[in-house]
């Protein structure tokens, strides 16, 4: 057992946070009569993807935000995707646009991102946001990035200085969290598919954040003692549901570990929530 004040606990933040944003949505109503509005796409019907929009659209649903989903089949055309979006994309109520990945192979990711408009990126997904985040200016930041950096926040744990080893280098996570970490002035790694001797890398890191997704990637020889470990990864193993990293014997020797399920996951959906009024308020605050 992992002792519990060891742990980070993502499912206790994201519920603090989603009480702030609903207390903000409510003050926001009253005063002007608004509420933000949330259009989530989802096209074919992986079983995965359809969990996770049923969990937008609840929390959604719960902090009186105005949520759409759009389920479309598998065979949708490229041009239909792209007719939707930019119907939402002048659509005053809706205030932040969602399109599930991974999509259909005959649908190209980049083109329906960059069809997205900006401010109502809230998966800060476009190139626009991307370059701001690059920039260090204020924009919509990639959720799950986002929620590590929170859930990190939260402990009183700076990042400058330290040295944040990332494994992972996929443009919804690596990238953008190295971008994160760069920004509040820590000295980055980012190891991927062609790093050689993996373990080299991960034993240097004072905060270690792992999103490949593969059970059991990195095990306790691989971990510095004291070290905080964040786990991004998401697998199905024996019908449960388990991260990158091996939980028991890496607590051990962490001074932090989040879990999964109760870690990032919880904390990505938080920040959906956060984004999207961030964006209300931007365009019509
Ligand atoms: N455009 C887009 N934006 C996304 O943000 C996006 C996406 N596409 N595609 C898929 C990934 C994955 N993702 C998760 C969200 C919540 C949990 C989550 O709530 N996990 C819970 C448990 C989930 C369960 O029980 O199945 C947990 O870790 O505790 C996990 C994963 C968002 N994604």
């Amino acid at each position: 057992m992992v002792a519990s004040k060891k742990i980070l606990d993502g499912k206790k933040l994201a519920k603090k946070i989603r009480g702030d944003v609903k207390n903000e949505i409510m003050e926001i109503k009253e005063k002007k009569g608004i509420v933000p509005g949330l259009s989530v796409i989802i096209v074919g019907d992986d079983p995965a993807s359809s969990t996770y929009v049923a969990k937008k659209e609840k929390a959604a649903e719960k902090l009186g935000i105005n949520s759409k989903i759009y389920r479309l089949p598998e065979s949708t055309t490229e041009s239909h995707l792209l007719s939707i979006i930019q119907r939402l994309n002048s659509e005053d109520s809706v205030d932040g646009i969602l399109v599930q990945l991974p999509l259909p192979d005959h649908i190209s990711k980049e083109k329906i991102i960059s069809a997205i408009s900006p401010e109502k990126d809230v998966d800060g997904f476009h190139t626009t946001n991307a370059g701001k985040m690059f920039q260090n200016k204020s924009t919509l930041l990639p959720c799950t990035p986002y929620g590590v950096i929170k859930l990190l926040e939260s402990k009183n744990i700076s990042l400058e200085g330290k040295h944040v080893v990332i494994v992972g280098a996929s443009d919804i996570v690596g990238k953008p969290m190295a971008m994160l970490a760069l920004n509040r002035m820590a000295t980055i790694t980012i190891c991927h598919i062609a790093t050689q001797d993996l373990a080299y890398h991960t034993r240097q890191a004072d905060v270690l954040i792992v999103a490949v997704g593969k059970v059991n990637l990195i095990t306790a020889d691989m971990v510095k003692e004291g070290a905080i470990v964040v786990d991004v990864g998401i697998n199905r193993s024996e019908d449960r549901l388990v991260g990158d990293v091996d939980f028991e014997d890496v607590g051990k020797k962490a001074e932090l570990i989040s879990p999964v399920p109760g870690g990032v996951g919880p904390m990505t959906i938080a920040m959906l929530m956060h984004n999207t009024l961030m964006a209300m308020k931007e365009r019509r605050g």
